[in-house]
């Protein structure tokens, strides 16, 4: 029954001939490993998972038991040393689920770039350096940002990272860190343009629009490399906020570059759902569906300021010109065979050294695939008919945006074709290898 309304929407979805030949030249083949049940496949990956978690639970509570018999004697704990500096915190933060070492960052590389000036770039150096740093609201930044900058400054702030949340935000934030070109915010998820400065960011408190400059962009730090660093914030609740917040942002700093990534809808909207399911805050579909998740993504979905992607991408797209957009795809940031490229790619829009500090993404903030095969977001549980409805609404969504995109000039054709195959390659994986056949045959949905 899902399939043929299905159909129809399909259908009806074509009768645009641009539609059409999307659709059309994204078409997929069936994976090879079509049809195949899971129980056919037998649990192996399940087994070795566990043996792994459980090895590693066991030599953290090793660790835990020798932390505490050096730490704490007779039930005083004695200070630890060394202290953290903020910036090693930052990375602490975001250092992978693999506990990997702190990586070592060439803080004052970017102070190079001055060394090069003339003696005119040098004064013009220091009056902007001067006349930013003087700056406690978005208004001064404003002026003070129309002032000539020598070779290797950066406006300030220079970028903001707005989303899509649940789509490698973190993990670009973390990579961005380590680039010495680029001043780390003190806080990945501010927010605070949209917590505290909504509906008019120059009518903000003017403490807030303090903080704010100092707090979370950092702007001592940077203006103590003279603007050698990008700063930027990245919070991911700007991008969704876009109704009012993109033209809002582009009118009090109209110079940023504005960075968005997105994910499978389906992806992001499980992902959204793990979340607030981790947090405590399960949605009201969940609970009078007989915890399904099928109806929170179909509303996910629908939802203009959530997976639904295309009306939010319209606000963005008509408050900043195409030049300051960067629009980048999930799947392409963290597949391993071109996330090297899709970050460089990020990187040289940002007019930073696309080979700082490497070409690997790193991997945090890691929800899905946690825990035993039952565990709540391991996969979800849903039927291929419900699946099948979540695609075409999926779908659909896509060449919304794709065209959105398009009429910005984002994305040509053949990268309309590029992105959307990629999806379709998700959700082909899923029909295809993790559903049982027939409407109601049941699916293990896992997400990009
Ligand atoms: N390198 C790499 N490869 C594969 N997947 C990756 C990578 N980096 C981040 N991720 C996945 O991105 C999800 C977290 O996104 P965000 O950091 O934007 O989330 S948040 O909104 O800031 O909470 C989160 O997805 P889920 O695990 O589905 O929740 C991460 O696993």
């Amino acid at each position: 029954m899902v399939e043929s309304v299905l159909a129809a929407h399909t259908k009806s979805a074509a009768a645009d001939p641009e539609e059409q030949q999307l659709l059309n030249d994204v078409e997929l083949k069936p994976t090879s490993k079509a049809a195949h049940s899971r129980a056919e496949r037998g649990h192996w990956p399940g087994v070795l998972l566990a043996s792994v978690v459980l090895a590693l639970l066991t030599r953290m509570a090793t660790h835990r038991q020798s932390w505490l018999a050096e730490h704490v004697q007779g039930g005083v704990l004695l200070p630890e040393a060394p202290q953290l500096s903020l910036f090693e915190q930052q990375l602490a933060g975001c250092r992978t689920f693999k506990a990997q070492p702190i990586p070592s960052v060439d803080t004052s590389a970017s102070l190079r770039a001055l060394d090069a000036h003339t003696p005119e770039q040098r004064q013009q150096a220091q009056a902007f350096t001067a006349a930013v740093s003087a700056c406690a609201n978005f208004r001064c930044l404003r002026q003070a940002n129309k002032l000539p900058r020598a070779p290797g400054q950066f406006r300030f702030p220079h970028f903001m990272v707005i989303g899509f949340p649940k789509c490698a935000t973190t993990s670009i934030y973390c990579h961005l860190i380590q680039h010495p070109q680029v001043q780390y915010a003190k806080d990945k998820e501010s927010h605070r343009l949209t917590d505290k400065c909504r509906p008019l960011l120059e009518q903000c408190p003017a403490q807030e629009q303090r903080d704010y400059l100092v707090d979370i962009l950092n702007m001592e730090e940077a203006a103590a490399a003279s603007f050698t660093k990008a700063a930027f914030d990245g919070s991911t609740h700007y991008a969704q906020e876009g109704g009012w917040l993109a033209a809002q942002m582009a009118e009090a700093l109209p110079w940023v570059k504005v960075v968005v990534s997105m994910r499978d809808p389906i992806s992001q909207a499980l992902a959204m759902f793990l979340h607030n399911y981790m947090h405590n805050r399960t949605a009201a579909c969940w609970e009078t569906n007989g915890q399904r998740v099928y109806t929170c993504v179909v509303a996910d979905l629908q939802a203009e300021d959530r997976a639904r992607y295309g009306p939010t991408i319209q606000k963005w797209v008509e408050a900043f010109p195409g030049e300051q957009l960067h629009i980048v795809q999930f799947e392409s940031l963290t597949s391993r065979q071109t996330m090297g490229e899709a970050m460089k790619g990020l990187k040289s829009f940002l007019g930073l050294d696309p080979t700082q500090p490497s070409d690997k993404l790193p991997l945090t903030n890691w929800k899905h695939k946690r825990g035993d095969e039952n565990s709540v977001g391991r996969y979800w549980n849903i039927t291929r008919g419900e699946y099948t409805h979540l695609v075409e609404l999926a779908r659909r969504n896509t060449v919304e945006v794709l065209k959105v995109m398009g009429s910005a000039g984002l994305v040509d054709s053949k990268a309309k074709v590029e992105w959307m195959r990629s999806w379709e390659r998700v959700w082909r994986n899923n029909l295809d290898n993790n559903c049982e056949e027939g409407e109601q045959g049941s699916c293990k949905i896992v997400v990009s």
